[in-house]
């Protein structure tokens, strides 16, 4: 099967320090991928390129055989590409539900001016979307907190928000940053049964950055190592904790050993 993501000798500078260096591989559509490596390790620079936040220095990034790289955020997002959590925007004084709707845009068929003037395909558009949002909140068990204010929120069901938020525009590929950040062990089972349920209902291919390693070695059918900008490793979680350049780069570090 051809991959649905193709990193291709991905560099990135900035000024005379290079975050991510000549970072090649791909991802089969319907993988779990996460990508780890310890603090500063390019992580998140490489998440950013994907998504369109920042443009490799050299090399590039293909979805379906087409460069995205270089493209704007929105535009990625558009193709089915979208990147989650730390770049989410919330709005805090709208419901869970209202938060939803009006992530619904991006993939509006009508014009602005259409939803001023109050066209059909607006308001078919509308009423789609409201449809559409509440299957969302009841894919992720949201139902609950449906009308209630985002400001509200504890930080479990902020980071679901942002999930529902991201799921609204139908992405193919979905980016998560640190899902796990902060949560205690059963919100974390809890969000790693949820990405599950992304890919096997929904067939989102999801790609992650996470330091929880028991998380990471649960969820992901591969996994890529980076340290200091390069890719060390790539493989099984297996493979990837046995690996000797992975344990050495997690040695000293000040992240939580690899093993489990
Ligand atoms: N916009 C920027 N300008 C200058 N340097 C940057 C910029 N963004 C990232 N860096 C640097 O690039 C390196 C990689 O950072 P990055 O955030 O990608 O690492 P990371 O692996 O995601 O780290 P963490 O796990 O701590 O989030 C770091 O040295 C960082 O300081």
């Amino acid at each position: 099967m051809s991959p649905i993501l193709e990193i291709r000798n991905v560099t990135k500078k900035f000024g005379g320090l290079t975050a991510n260096n000549d970072i090649s591989f791909d991802v089969a559509p319907g993988e779990i991928l996460s990508v780890i490596g310890p603090n500063g390790a390019g992580k998140s620079t490489l998440f950013k390129q994907i998504a369109g936040f920042e443009k490799p220095t050299t090399g590039e990034v293909r979805f379906k055989g087409e460069r995205i790289s270089g493209l704007a955020p929105h535009r990625v997002a558009r193709l089915g590409v979208v990147r989650t959590f730390q770049e989410t925007t919330i709005f805090r004084s709208m419901t869970v539900r209202e938060n939803v709707i009006v992530s619904h845009h991006l993939r509006s068929r009508a014009s602005l001016l259409g939803y001023f003037l109050g066209t059909a395909t607006a308001r078919a558009d509308e009423a789609e979307f409201a449809r559409s949002a509440d299957e969302i909140i009841d894919f992720l068990g949201l139902g609950a907190i449906r009308d209630e204010l985002a400001s509200n929120l504890p930080q479990g069901h902020l980071r679901a928000l942002g999930m529902a938020i991201g799921l609204a525009t139908q992405p193919q590929v979905i980016l998560l940053d640190e899902p796990f950040a902060g949560m205690n062990h059963d919100e974390t089972m809890r969000m790693v049964a949820l990405v599950r349920r992304l890919r096997d209902e929904r067939g989102v291919t999801v790609l992650l950055v996470e330091h929880d390693m028991p998380a990471v070695m649960k969820i992901s059918d591969r996994i890529v190592c980076i340290n200091f900008g390069e890719k060390i490793a790539e493989g099984s979680p297996a493979e990837i904790q046995a690996n000797p350049r992975v344990i050495e780069a997690y040695l000293g570090s000040e992240d939580a050993a690899i093993g489990m």
